[in-house]
C-alpha cells in the first residue's frame, strides 16, 4: 500500500484554501510528517483523508491508496486507522476486549481471535494483561495497547495526530520507536502531524510543511 496526495487543498465554504496545494507520496512502511502553524489545517487534512471532514469544509485534489482514488469511498471502506493525542481505551472493556474490538472481521472464531489478541498483547509488552482494567495501565502501556488495537483492524494506512505530544520525554521516544517499528512491520503508509522536529527526524519519511496561501 502506498498513499499519494496530489494537489490537495482544504477550504472552508467560499474562503481561500487554508494552505498551498500539497503533493506527497508515502511508501509502504514509511511515515511522512505534516507540520505547519497552529490552525493551518493539519488535523483537517487528516480528517479529509479519513473521510470525516466536517460539512463546512471542501477538499480539492486527489488522494490515492495503492493507486485507487479513495475520496468517493465512505470512511469505513477506506480502512484508515487513526491515532490521537490521547490514547483512549474503552473504560468499560478489559484491555484484551479493547484489542479484540479492533480486530478485523477477517479473523474468525473465538480461539483464533483470542490468540490474535494474546499475540498483540505480547508484542506490546502486555502479556497476561487481557483482563486488566484499562485505568490500571501506565501511560506507555495505554499508548502501546491503543496502537495495537488500531493495527489489529488491519488498516490500509495510519494517520497520527500528535500522538506523542502528551508523553514525557523518555516515554515519548520509546512510544515513537514502537509506533514506527510497527508501521514498518505492517508495511502501511503513515502520516504524522507533529510540532516536534525530533518526531520528524525519527519518522524518517518525507516532511510536508503546510504553507499559508497568500491573498
Ligand atoms: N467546524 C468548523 N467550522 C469552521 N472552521 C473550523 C471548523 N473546524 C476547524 N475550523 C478551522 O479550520 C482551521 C484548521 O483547523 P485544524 O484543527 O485543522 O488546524 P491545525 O493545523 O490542526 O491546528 P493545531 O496545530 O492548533 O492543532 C482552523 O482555522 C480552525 O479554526
Amino acid at each position: 500500500m502506498s498513499l499519494e496526495l496530489t494537489g490537495v487543498q482544504v477550504r472552508i465554504a467560499a474562503e481561500p484554501p487554508l494552505f498551498q496545494p500539497i503533493d506527497l507520496s508515502v511508501a509502504p512502511g514509511q511515515t511522512a510528517t505534516v507540520m505547519g502553524r497552529s490552525g493551518i489545517g493539519k488535523s483537517t487534512l487528516l480528517d479529509a483523508i479519513a473521510g470525516h471532514l466536517a460539512p463546512v469544509f471542501t477538499l480539492d485534489g486527489q488522494v490515492r491508496l495503492d493507486g485507487r482514488d479513495i475520496l468517493h469511498l465512505p470512511p469505513e471502506a477506506r480502512r484508515i486507522g487513526l491515532m490521537f493525542q490521547d490514547a483512549v481505551l474503552f473504560p468499560h472493556l478489559s484491555v484484551g476486549d479493547n484489542l479484540a474490538f479492533g480486530l478485523s472481521r477477517q479473523t474468525r472464531g473465538r480461539v483464533a481471535r483470542r490468540s490474535a489478541v494474546d499475540a498483540a498483547l505480547t508484542q506490546a509488552g502486555l502479556s497476561g494483561m487481557y483482563d486488566r482494567d484499562p485505568a490500571s495501565l501506565s501511560g506507555g502501556q495505554r499508548s502501546r495497547a491503543a496502537l495495537m488495537r488500531t493495527l489489529l483492524a488491519q488498516p490500509s494506512a495510519l494517520l497520527l495526530d500528535e500522538p506523542f505530544s502528551k508523553l514525557d520525554v523518555g516515554l515519548r521516544q520509546e512510544i515513537r520507536d514502537f509506533t514506527f517499528q510497527h508501521i514498518r512491520a505492517c508495511a502501511i503508509p503513515a502520516l504524522l502531524v507533529t510540532h516536534d522536529p525530533q518526531d520528524m527526524a525519527a519518522a524518517g519519511g518525507p516532511p510536508v510543511h503546510l504553507q499559508p496561501v497568500r491573498t
